[in-house]
């Protein structure tokens, strides 16, 4: 898809493309609409990366609480995103065995409790291996820290959907 379509679309459209590049948060979408036209992708990335930086703090931890867990009741119940799914399977983490669901679960509650949202991290550039170790090392961060290093997650899981829709040749038309 290049920037020509994308600068072209109507505000519907838009957003039912762009809308989960952050996770549940079309918002996000809907209001980088409104700075087109874009010249490229890079310059597309930073308008929703302005977004999520121009946020006061509680916005920013919005963002992350809609975030669903890591291998978590979501992805059990089979109630995640398209995009959240193919990345937690990509990582392993739909094949996880009993203990280290188990120890996942206790893990991402810790997290949680610590800091009121959830663990973020971008599966696709992690793996079920690493993650446990990951949340372990992160729960231990100062709170200012640790909002900074998940919103950067955030970033890099939008970077990879921003790239996948960007290349997606089905979605480049005439
Ligand atoms: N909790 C969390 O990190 N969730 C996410 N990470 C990712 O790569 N996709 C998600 O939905």
């Amino acid at each position: 898809m290049d920037m020509e379509k994308v600068n072209s679309m109507d505000f519907g459209e838009f957003v039912d493309v762009f809308g989960n590049v952050v996770e549940r948060c079309p918002l996000i979408a809907a209001a980088v609409w409104s700075q087109r036209p874009f010249c490229n992708s890079e310059d597309l990335e930073k308008h929703f990366f302005a977004f999520i930086d121009a946020l006061p703090q509680s916005g920013q931890e919005g963002i992350l609480r809609c975030h669903p867990d890591l291998a978590g009741r979501e992805l059990q119940q089979g109630t995640l995103t398209a995009e959240s799914r193919r990345e937690q399977r990509g990582a392993g983490l739909m094949s996880l065995d009993a203990a280290e669901r188990l120890r996942l679960a206790e893990l991402n509650a810790q997290y949680r409790a610590r800091f009121g949202f959830p663990f973020v991290l971008a599966a696709r550039l992690s793996d079920r291996a690493a993650v446990p170790g990951e949340l372990a090392r992160r729960l231990q961060r100062p709170p200012a820290e640790e909002l900074r290093t998940a919103l950067g997650e955030v970033k890099k899981i939008g970077r990879l959907r921003l790239a996948d829709l960007l290349g997606a040749a089905g979605l480049a038309g005439p």
